[in-house]
């Protein structure tokens, strides 16, 4: 019987997020393989069939209640879509480690992150057309967005790793309620500037065409662009990261 490791540290928790950069990579890579196949979005698309649902939402409610039933979400790294209605796990518990406040719980913001996905995102880094393959679609958009949401709410455990490396210093802007100090504290700008190169360079690595000549192609084409992953981190995983640990701070002492 396996005890969970119980503690991070705020490297440890940054090598965690360095290690999902290359899951949203490859989960953005796999996306953009399909053109936006609009119809996978569309609800009266499969009006005719009665599914009341686009092949998305079917998708993602049935995908999401089995992996529920499998366990996915007893642990606290995976934040569901469709909350409402999921039923509950029917597998053994293991045993996650409790680092985080009980709060955290109630913090999900997946709401925003699906809002900013469709709305913003997707049109951003596929090409439009449409190819049929609506199932494929939805999986790989599902992949991506689980992604993006653990590494957005990964942010509670780095903000938990952050509080007890200094609770002398947070606590009292908690009490404050100190948003603004409390973000300051939070960020480190060198930080969110190797993030930023960083993921462009393993979009560059991972979206490369492989041949087996030994002239690497330079100024080829990539699977998904670097500078829209760069963008993607900095206009909205980054400061989606930060607010979650802003948030999670707030409820520390609840
Ligand atoms: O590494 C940290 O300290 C984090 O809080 C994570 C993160 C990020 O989202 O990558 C967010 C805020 C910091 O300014 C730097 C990086």
């Amino acid at each position: 019987y396996k005890i969970a490791k119980a503690e991070h540290t705020v490297a440890s928790a940054r090598a965690s997020l360095v290690r999902q950069e290359d899951t949203i990579i490859f989960a953005l890579i796999e996306r953009a393989r399909f053109p936006l196949n609009s119809p996978t979005y569309n609800q009266s698309y499969t009006f005719i069939s009665h599914l009341q649902d686009s092949i998305l939402d079917f998708v993602i409610r049935n995908t999401e209640a089995v992996q529920s039933k499998a366990g996915r979400y007893i642990n606290p790294e995976e934040n569901p879509f469709f909350p409402k209605n999921l039923p509950p796990s029917v597998v053994p518990h293991y045993p996650f480690s409790h680092f985080l406040h009980p709060a955290a719980a109630l913090i999900n913001i997946n709401q925003d992150i699906w809002k900013l996905y469709f709305n913003e995102l997707l049109p951003m880094f596929v090409a439009s057309g449409d190819d049929g393959n609506y199932a494929q679609t939805a999986a790989a958009d599902l992949t991506l967005l689980q992604a993006i949401s653990r590494r957005i709410h990964y942010g509670k455990f780095v903000a938990e790793a952050k509080f007890r490396e200094a609770p002398q210093v947070i606590e009292p802007l908690i009490r404050a309620k100190d948003r603004e100090a409390l973000m300051k504290l939070l960020t480190l700008k060198r930080v969110e500037e190797m993030v930023v190169k960083r993921v462009e360079k393993k979009a560059m690595v991972f979206g490369q065409e492989v041949s087996l000549d030994n002239d690497v192609k330079k100024g080829g084409t990539y699977k998904v662009d670097p500078s829209i992953v760069s963008l993607l981190y900095q206009k909205w995983l980054i400061p989606l990261t930060k607010n979650v640990e802003l948030e999670y701070l707030l409820k520390r002492l609840d």
